[in-house]
């Protein structure tokens, strides 16, 4: 099993992931909490309160897990492509898979994924939303002292399986719009790049940035469902499950709700994924 791809994977998941958590941090507050009246007012209130610092609360963690599971993504869709193609990374720019390959191998890594990053994204989410300042002094302390206490309260307070909380929803979020992810980025290579040849940084970063977007616009509808399922374990009980958490934000906030930081998701898709696309290919191309 070729591994280089989830090296490759790996270094470029970090990289995106640095570039985008800034973005990451207003989406999860918008989703999540009603007292910002949209990106602009989310930013200012951030700053003010909580200093630039605010924007990165939570990336350490992410750092060290998320990118890991950037790389069971490129790692498990490039070996189900070698399964299902029987062709290795090299000869498939001469012999390039189908689009139904390419879909099946995204949705089969997007699985897998999701199963890996279910706490990861919970603790990341949950330590996101604490709003109390670590600058101001006599701010009270957020419930939360970091990533490992995080998860140690929510083992203690919510059972194992609170560490899954929201798990399915991100396995539905994730498994088809990965699949649209990988064949959005191989359409738009293709479609720049004249047959056989490999496709140039510029066509690389276009494809990445449009892959981004268009995953995470059909991401969005099962991302807030997912950051609310992992909010509802804080207190008293929200929702009954992903179909009721659906219904009542539908009843309670309209169709709207299902495209909450939408804008925000696709600003940060670009720069994160035209970056975690380049690299990948650069270092898989180096290392041969
Ligand atoms: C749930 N969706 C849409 C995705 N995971 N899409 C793939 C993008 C991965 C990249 N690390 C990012 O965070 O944008």
């Amino acid at each position: 099993m070729p591994v280089e791809e989830f090296m490759a994977g790996w270094i470029s998941g970090a990289l995106g992931l640095v570039l985008g958590h800034p973005f990451d941090t207003v989406k999860v507050r918008l989703q999540t909490q009603t007292s910002y009246r949209g990106i602009m007012d989310c930013m200012v209130k951030i700053y003010r309160h909580e200093s630039l610092l605010g924007f990165f609360k939570g990336m350490s963690f992410p750092l060290a897990s998320v990118a890991v599971v950037n790389s069971v993504l490129f790692g498990v869709y490039s070996n189900t492509l070698l399964a299902l193609t029987a062709t290795s990374r090299q000869e498939r720019r001469a012999q390039p898979p189908s689009y139904t390959h390419v879909f099946i191998a995204g949705c089969t890594g997007g699985v897998l994924q999701s199963y890996c990053l279910a706490p990861f994204d919970l603790i990341k989410v949950r330590l996101q939303n604490q709003t109390e300042s670590r600058v101001q002094p006599g701010s009270p302390r957020p419930r939360y002292q970091g990533p490992v206490h995080c998860a140690a309260t929510i083992f203690r307070e919510e059972g194992p399986r609170g560490l899954f909380r929201g798990s399915w929803a991100l396995m539905l979020r994730d498994t088809p719009t990965l699949g649209i992810y990988f064949v959005t980025y191989e359409r738009l290579c293709r479609q720049y790049t004249p047959d056989g040849q490999t496709p140039s940084s510029a066509t690389v970063l276009v494809a990445g940035g449009f892959a981004g977007i268009a995953s995470w616009v059909t991401a969005t509808p099962l991302d807030v469902i997912k950051s609310r399922m992992q909010m509802d374990g804080l207190g008293r009980r929200a929702y009954q499950g992903l179909l009721d958490c659906m219904v009542s934000s539908f009843r309670q906030e309209g169709l709207g709700v299902f495209f909450r930081g939408l804008t925000i998701n696709s600003a940060r898709a670009f720069p994160v994924n035209a970056v975690t696309f380049l690299s990948y290919e650069y270092f898989l191309h180096s290392w041969g």
